[in-house]
This record gives C-alpha cells, structure tokens and sequence, in this order.
C-alpha cells in the first residue's frame, strides 16, 4: 500500500500531526523523495499535486491532498475523508476597480489559474468564453500587471486578494485537506485511524454530577453519540455521575444547558479517538 504525503507546503505539518497522533511517529518522515514503511503502509514525500497525478493513473493508493488538488486532477469519485485543515475557499476574482460585476462580464477575458482544468469546466458551465492561463508561480500582481483580466484562486483571510486590489465575483467551492484513496481493504487501518482521529478533534467529552431527579431531562435532550451514561455516586442516592459526548462546537451552549439543570464537577475534555 502506497500513500503519499505532502514534501511541503500548507497541508504537510498538519498532516503529521495527524498520523502522529494516528500512531504513525512522524519521526521518520524526512521531506521530498522520501519514503518509509510504517505499520505496513509505505509513506512517500511527495508534492500534493505530483501525489494526484500518480494516484489519477494508479500508481499510488492513496494520498494526503486538498478538495481543489482532487478536483483538478478529477480524483472526485474515489473514496475521501475530509481532514478539517487547510480550509478556504477556490474563488473568482478581478480588478475591483474594473466594473465588472458578475462572471458573466468576464466574456472574452484571459483568466490565470494553477487550476486549469476547475477554471476551464467552471466558465463552459457559466457558458462564458474565457482564455485560461495555467500559471505555476504566484498569481499575485497578474491582473494589475495586464497579464490577465481575473483569476482563479484560493482564499483564506482575503489579504492577498485586498493587497492586489482583487475582489471575488464568485464563489466556486469551499475547499479543505482530504485523505483520498483508491478501493483497497490493505489500508483498512489507516483509514479507521485517521477517521478516528478526525471525529474526535470534533467532539468533546463531558463528564459531571446531576441531581437525580433531573436525569430524564438530560436524557430528553438527547445530545451526544448515544444515550448519556449515568453512574451511581458513592454514598448519595440525590445525585449521580454522567458522561457524554458532544460536539465541539456546541460544547458552551451544553454546558450552560446543563448547569441550568443542576450539573456542578463539569469536566470537558478532548478525545483521543472517537469510533462511533
Ligand atoms: N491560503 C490558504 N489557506 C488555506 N489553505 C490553503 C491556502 N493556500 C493553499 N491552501 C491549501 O493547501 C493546499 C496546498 O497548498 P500549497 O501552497 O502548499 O501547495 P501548492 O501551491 O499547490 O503546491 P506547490 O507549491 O508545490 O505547487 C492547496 O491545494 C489548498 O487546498
Ligand atoms: O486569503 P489569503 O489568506 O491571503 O490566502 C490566499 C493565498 O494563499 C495561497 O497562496 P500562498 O500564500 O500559499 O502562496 P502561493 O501563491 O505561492 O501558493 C493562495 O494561492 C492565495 O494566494
């Protein structure tokens, strides 16, 4: 089984963290060219888009990549977890003192892109004629330089578009890191590790001691991956002990819900792993 992880760039400290965490010790990853078995699984270094050219003609069975690296290389049908890092956002942008509008005015325009295949099916969709041009380097300063009329970029806080006077005329997609493989039982550990490891950086799990009589009021509010536990108090038949799991991001509102129910000991804490 061989799995490819990005040599550098945006996705690779992220992506060792979690198989670090995924036990898999990211100790013996050494950067480009690189590769090492691990439990199995032969690890190679290599760039995410190389990673997507070789997986797109077989020659890899998985790989560490990002939706917009899956999309460009039509890698979309293969089997994918969305890892929850490297998030932003693939949009359309030009001049903003261009008056344009709309995509629809960016007819007969040149569009530079590092993804030219997204571009090209994105603007026949929109049925507008645009040029694409596919760039390698940076796409900073193309617009205000004549070069091209827009672009097609990535944006996360929106400074390099503000710094280059750009503004988005359209959203294309939300894009994140993605571990994506092809049908392969080989990597049956890998997969449940990571998927693991993904589900619990989104859950939290919450422990306290509840009055009682106030346990099918918990109960009724059902959150959590199943039914709360409840466990005896030594010595106390008026309270008793209760655990569950919760989502991250709802983890304040639960445990205000829950002190409004009496709940006091509140402990929260992350999970290692979450195996629903
Ligand atoms: N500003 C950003 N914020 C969040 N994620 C980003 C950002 N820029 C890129 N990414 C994500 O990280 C992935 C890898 O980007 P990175 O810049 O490391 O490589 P690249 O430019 O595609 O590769 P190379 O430099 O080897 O051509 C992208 O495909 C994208 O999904
Ligand atoms: O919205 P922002 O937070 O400014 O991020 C967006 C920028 O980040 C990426 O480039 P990167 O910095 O990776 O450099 P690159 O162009 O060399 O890939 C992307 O291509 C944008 O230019």
């Amino acid at each position: 089984m061989r799995v490819a992880l990005p040599s550098r760039g945006r996705l690779r400290d992220e992506c060792l963290a979690l198989l670090a965490h995924a036990g898999y010790p990211s100790s013996v990853f050494r950067r480009s060219g690189a590769w090492a078995t691990v439990q199995g699984v032969e690890f190679i270094e290599m760039r995410p888009r190389d990673a997507a050219a070789a997986l797109s003609v077989g020659q890899l069975d998985a790989g560490f990549l990002s939706t917009d690296i899956v999309a460009e290389h039509e890698l979309d049908g293969l089997a994918s977890t969305p890892l929850g890092f490297a998030r932003s956002t693939l949009v359309v942008a030009s001049r903003d003192d261009d008056g344009r509008k709309t995509v629809a005015d960016l007819d007969d325009a040149v569009v530079a892109t590092h993804l030219p295949r997204i571009a090209e099916k994105y603007f026949a969709e929109h049925h507008v004629r645009v040029r694409v041009l596919e760039m390698g380097g940076a796409l900073e300063g193309v617009c205000a330089a004549g070069i091209a009329d827009a672009i097609v970029d990535l944006r996360e806080t929106g400074s390099s578009l503000a710094s280059n006077r750009l503004r988005v005329l359209d959203v294309i997609r939300p894009c994140e890191a993605q571990f994506v493989r092809r049908d392969s039982g080989g990597l049956d550990s890998l997969v449940l590790r990571v998927e693991a490891v993904v589900a619990a950086r989104r859950q939290r799990y919450v422990m306290a001691h509840l009055p009682t009589d106030n346990v099918d009021e918990l109960t009724e509010m059902r959150f959590g991956l199943a039914a709360p536990t409840v466990l005896p108090l030594a010595g106390r038949d008026d309270m008793v002990a209760i655990h569950f799991v919760v989502g991250a991001d709802e983890l304040w509102v639960r445990l205000e819900e829950l002190r409004r129910l009496g709940a006091t000991s509140i402990v929260a804490l992350a999970p290692e792993a979450v195996l629903a």
